[in-house]
């Protein structure tokens, strides 16, 4: 194994996927603070970059470019750095040591787990850079300790997540899915928009109906039908947060999308296309409506957290 006195000449380079939840059911929050989910969620082709090289023993460092550069923290709260310190812990504090690039293209705080993705990114860079041979579902326990969509994040495709959203179980998917992306201005916090779920449902259950209605949908390849299935429970909190996007979800809504939601807590929202070419026509119409920062065309599903080789 290589060791920081005999440093690896080359970056160890992981490609992480945006996710958005095409059903998001939420329960009753527990004395944990978290809430119960049953969500399904698909990995899409908007890709951050994380790359990683030795450092001395200890020392963790990271610098980010790309979109939103600006708003992501460079120290020790920046979700990558807290992967690879977790990781060092577990297999070497006094051994192991990491500089990190993180390439955004993920919206920051957009609902669709950038800082997760990020993450994931980080747990397998490092756990290859530094040669910990960690099996596929240690990582995701590592991942589970960083945050409920971390486990996802380095999955990736489709997949039923119960629990907090972190105990997954792969969801059959056929074809490929074209999805239009409005990216906000506007940043949204989680943890503010489960607190607005409160307020708005005392009532919320502590068991959650799985989202059968979407699973069918994605089991018989039926854009038609998935589109009509789209439920996202914490849409209503986010709208209240951000007027503005029922305005967007509307605009969608009359350009032709087979379904419109809000991804995760938002604010980003996506519309789902029935074809590649009705994607392009909806993306340059939501595009010249200017309701939004910024608008994308994706695929999904994609996988998730992979090592680039080229
Ligand atoms: C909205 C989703 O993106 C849907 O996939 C996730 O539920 C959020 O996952 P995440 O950002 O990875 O969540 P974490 O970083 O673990 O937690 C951030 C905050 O989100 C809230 N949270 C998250 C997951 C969950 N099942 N219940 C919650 O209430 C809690 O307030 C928590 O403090
Ligand atoms: N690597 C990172 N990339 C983006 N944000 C990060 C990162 N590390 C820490 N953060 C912090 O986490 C906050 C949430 O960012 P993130 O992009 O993960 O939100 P999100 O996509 O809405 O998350 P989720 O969908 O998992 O709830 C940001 O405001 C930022 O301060």
């Amino acid at each position: 194994m290589a060791t920081p006195q005999e440093p690896e000449p080359d970056w160890v380079r992981v490609r992480a996927s945006g996710k958005i939840n095409l059903a998001l059911r939420v329960g009753g929050v527990h004395a944990s603070g978290y809430h119960p989910l049953a969500t399904v969620f698909q990995s899409v082709s908007l890709f951050d970059e994380v790359s990683v090289r030795w450092a001395e023993p200890n020392r963790f460092t990271v610098s980010v470019v790309g979109e939103q550069a600006d708003q992501v923290p460079c120290d020790d709260r920046n979700l990558a750095v807290k992967a690879a310190r977790l990781l060092a812990q577990h297999y070497g504090p006094a051994r192991l040591g990491a500089d990190i690039v993180i390439r955004k293209t993920i919206p920051v705080a957009g609902g669709m787990a950038g800082g997760s993705a990020d993450a994931a990114g980080a747990l397998l860079a490092c756990s290859v850079l530094w040669d910990l041979d960690t099996a596929p579902d240690e990582l995701r326990t590592f991942g589970a300790a960083l945050g409920a969509d971390v486990p996802f994040q380095l999955m990736g495709g489709t997949a039923l997540g119960t629990g907090r959203g972190d105990e997954l179980m792969p969801v059959l998917s056929r074809g490929s899915y074209h999805w239009v992306l409005a990216l906000s201005e506007h940043e949204l916090s989680t943890p503010a928009v489960f607190g607005r779920f409160d307020e708005l449902n005392p009532d919320a259950p502590d068991e959650l109906d799985l989202p059968t209605e979407v699973m069918n949908a994605l089991v018989a390849g039926d854009a038609a039908a998935l589109g009509a299935a789209l439920v996202n429970d914490l849409a209503p909190a986010a709208t209240e947060l951000r007027p503005g996007l029922a305005r967007i979800l509307q605009a969608g809504a009359e350009l032709g999308a087979l379904g419109s939601i809000v991804s995760g807590a938002g604010p980003t929202c996506a519309f789902l296309a029935a074809n590649e070419a009705a994607a392009v026509d909806l993306s340059v119409q939501l595009s010249s409506q200017g309701l939004c920062r910024a608008v994308r065309r994706v695929t999904g599903p994609v996988p998730g957290a992979r090592l680039i080789t080229a």
